[in-house]
């Protein structure tokens, strides 16, 4: 029997659930995947996020199509549909793409290429927090925006797999979490999986940021990505560009950490990026409470475009790199 576990995704011989990282810190609540339509609804209402897990989930879904004696005509048009489910993080487009020309061979066949694709998620993660740990020096303070450990990947995560790794090797980190307005992925997820870690930190507001680096209680930033482009320009949870530019003007280094799958050759810069536009409702209410007069006219991002000339360096599986000219060729 073929089954994969992740923190935040179960995969076992033709299903798949999700725990529905919308209810988390307070609920633990798994959800079996019932179709395309459910899984992108999943997606798109961020009970299943983050750049590698959503590219890892619509792959894992596909070889549960394939279990299910789906043509590959109807495995074709699923992908077509999850592809298009979120538009800025590429690893679901650069999974899906590398899955495709598979759709017309027989389920064991698929299902071994998805759970493929799991697996080397696991170990870019492992490569990633190797490459990164020579970055942390002693205790050193580390400012981190979103949520980029287990949750939003199939292994340890890109940014946060860096800090626990440093965790491991004794170094003591100690993070200043980005709440992540408005979706709260630093204050609900972060702090969630740094205190099951057992890693020190401390949450603060998104615009409390400046005033640490001011008071020079900064050492690092470290954040995921969601989409790099052929010149290095990073995209990444909105507020990360705000974070990229204090850095640079108070002099502290600023890092992405990804894999290879979230590199865009084809995409030449941000201007070429796409932006998901999030709806109005999360900035308006949260729960049943009116947080704006109905109706305001809002204007929600779910990400911004960090440019390459901001960014220190991009810890990746292939190493640290710091000359962009990399993600070209
Ligand atoms: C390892 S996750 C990297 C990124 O996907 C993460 O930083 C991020 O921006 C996630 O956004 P989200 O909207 O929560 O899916």
């Amino acid at each position: 029997m073929t089954q994969r576990t992740a923190t935040a995704l179960r995969y076992q011989n033709g299903t798949l659930a999700i725990l529905d990282q919308r209810a988390l810190p307070s609920e633990t609540l798994w959800v079996e995947v019932k179709d395309a339509d459910h899984l992108v609804a999943l997606i798109q209402s961020l009970a299943i996020r983050g750049a590698p897990l959503i590219g890892i989930a619509a792959v894992l879904f596909l070889a549960v199509a394939a279990k299910a004696g789906k043509d590959a005509r109807t495995l074709k048009a699923i992908s077509a549909q999850l592809r298009a489910s979120r538009p800025t993080a590429v690893n679901l487009m650069n999974l899906l793409d590398r899955l495709n020309p598979l759709l017309d061979k027989d389920s064991a066949t698929i299902e071994a290429a998805a759970v493929a694709l799991f697996d080397e998620d696991v170990a870019l993660c492992e490569r990633i927090s190797d490459v990164g740990l020579p970055l942390f020096k002693k205790g050193c303070r580390v400012l981190t925006h979103c949520n980029t450990g287990g949750l939003p990947t199939a292994g340890r995560g890109t940014a946060l797999g860096v800090v626990t790794r440093a965790q491991e090797a004794g170094l003591a980190p100690f993070v200043w979490v980005d709440e992540t307005r408005p979706l709260g992925q630093g204050s609900r997820l972060t702090a969630y999986e740094l205190k099951e870690a057992g890693v020190a930190h401390k949450l603060q507001p998104d615009s409390a940021a400046a005033s640490l680096f001011a008071a020079g209680k900064v050492d690092l930033v470290v954040v995921g990505a969601d989409r790099i482009a052929a010149n290095g320009d990073t995209a990444n949870k909105v507020g990360t560009l705000m974070l990229a530019v204090l850095a640079k003007h108070f002099g502290v280094p600023f890092y992405i950490a990804a894999p290879w799958t979230t590199v865009d050759p084809a995409c030449p810069g941000a201007a070429a990026i796409p932006i998901e536009d999030r709806p109005a409702d999360e900035l308006l209410s949260l729960g049943n409470k009116q947080l704006a007069p109905s109706g305001t006219a809002t204007y929600n991002p779910g990400f911004d475009v960090t440019p390459a000339t901001l960014i220190s360096g991009w810890i990746t599986d292939r190493g640290l790199i710091t000359n962009p000219d990399a993600f070209s060729q």
